[in-house]
């Protein structure tokens, strides 16, 4: 949990603040209602908060001192002001708050706590700046520090090359078009070459008044461009945007792909991403095998024990394979059903099987709950599509079945 402070001494707002902290149970408000009072507390405890609700004006600090104050500590600072102008705007800005917000109403407090929430999402966000001029990488630098970015610069297309190839995990680049070596329309087209757009976010950037310079940037794969000289805001909007839409892209892809009870991948992925293992197996002349599990008289947990219940057992049983099969392409097929791609000897894939079969007899997921146990076929050839491993699988999943329960059947005769 986050501690924020907040210097405030409307009794009004705070009334509303803490309604709203009420409603986000992973912050804790402190309350100052004095500049004299949060200055002795940040005195002693500066580094037990994550951030700062500042009022403009406050009887003892008419004039703003307290951002100052607050900025002295490194703490992001959000301003709230009873009032808006242009100089007041450019002034706070200047300052390095993170935003200011007009005391107008309850959705401005909202817009606050959102505020919060992105400050918190961007600590892990990697930004990286392509642009050859110092003063633009500094002016960009000064606007995304208060947004608790993480950044890192370079002045050239083939530094920002380096950078992605030793840091993948960046989220965002700018780039300007106009530098030395690769242009930054060049830089674009590599990328895109090796990174889907749910991969990084680019922005490009440029002095150039050719409007043709913008549609180029997008046509080859950027996401959002700005021209320069910009407003702060411009780009930190921007910037916000093009992440919050990757990030919606992101979600929806896992939520077409992976089943959202156990995680693991669902039918349709489960079949995509098998028929590419076969089809590298058939090239590498490897042997594969294809398991298929399903819990036996998985409904009378369900009507014994409740369907919360089933749903946990489902959750321990998808993890405890993926720990038994790490290496194993698995998927839940539907209800209690699951499947396996893997690549490994008939026997040890078997061995296997009985190890987590007795890890499962040991789980306790109810009391007197009797022990879990699931029904495996497993087979494997030369040849053959996935979806003739399934079917051939699936026949030896049924013997099993019929052959008692809790057993594993195979092309290897005898059910175990
Ligand atoms: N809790 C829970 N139950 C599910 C889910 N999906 C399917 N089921 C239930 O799983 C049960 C499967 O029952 P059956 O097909 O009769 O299989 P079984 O009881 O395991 O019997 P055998 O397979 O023959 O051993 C049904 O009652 C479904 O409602 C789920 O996501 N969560």
């Amino acid at each position: 949990m986050h501690s924020i402070l907040v210097i405030e001494d409307s009794p009004l707002l705070l009334k509303i603040m803490a309604h709203l902290f009420n409603q986000h149970k992973e912050w804790q408000p402190v309350f100052c209602a004095s500049y004299q009072e949060a200055e002795l507390l940040l005195e002693t405890s500066a580094s037990l908060f994550f951030a700062a609700f500042v009022d403009l004006h406050l009887p003892d600090a008419p004039n703003g001192e307290t951002i100052d104050l607050v900025m002295e500590y490194h703490l992001p600072c959000i301003v709230l002001t009873g009032s808006y102008n242009e100089r007041r705007r450019d002034e706070l800005l200047m300052k390095g708050v993170v935003d200011y917000i007009l005391k107008e109403n309850y959705r401005s407090y909202e817009y606050a706590f959102r505020l919060l929430q992105r400050l918190e999402r961007n600590a892990y966000v990697k930004i990286l700046i392509a642009e050859d001029s110092e003063a633009t990488r500094k002016y960009i630098r000064t606007i995304l520090t208060p947004q608790c970015y993480q950044i890192i610069d370079v002045s050239s297309g083939n530094q920002a090359l380096e950078v992605l190839k030793s840091q993948p995990d960046i989220d965002l680049i700018i780039i300007d078009h106009s530098m030395p070596g690769l242009t930054g329309v060049d830089l674009v087209k590599i990328l895109r070459q090796k990174m889907y757009y749910n991969e990084i976010v680019i922005i490009g950037l440029s002095a150039d008044v050719r409007g043709s310079l913008s549609a180029m940037f997008i046509k080859h794969g950027a996401d959002d461009f700005l021209r320069k000289p910009f407003y702060p805001e411009e780009l930190t909007c921007r910037i916000m945007s093009t992440l919050e839409r990757r990030d919606l892209v992101r979600a929806l892809r896992k939520a077409a792909q992976f089943d959202s009870l156990t995680g693991l991948n669902n039918r349709r992925n489960f079949y995509d991403e098998g028929i590419k293992l076969f089809q590298e197996a058939g090239r590498n002349k490897r042997q594969l095998s294809v398991a298929m599990m399903d819990l036996d008289f998985f409904k009378k947990i369900n009507d014994n024990f409740g369907h919360a219940t089933g749903d946990a057992v489902l959750v321990i049983f998808a993890k405890a394979l993926i720990a038994y099969f790490p290496t194993a392409l698995i998927g839940r097929l539907g209800g209690e059903e699951f499947a396996m791609i893997i690549d490994e000897p008939l026997e040890a894939i078997i061995h296997m099987l009985e190890n987590l079969r007795e890890h499962c007899a040991e789980v306790k997921y109810a009391l007197e709950a009797p022990p879990l146990s699931f029904s495996a076929g497993v087979y494997q050839n030369h040849t053959g599509s996935l979806e003739l491993f399934l079917q051939e699988a699936d026949k030896y999943l049924y013997q099993a079945k019929h052959s008692g329960r809790g057993k594993t059947c195979s092309i290897l005769s005898l059910c175990i």
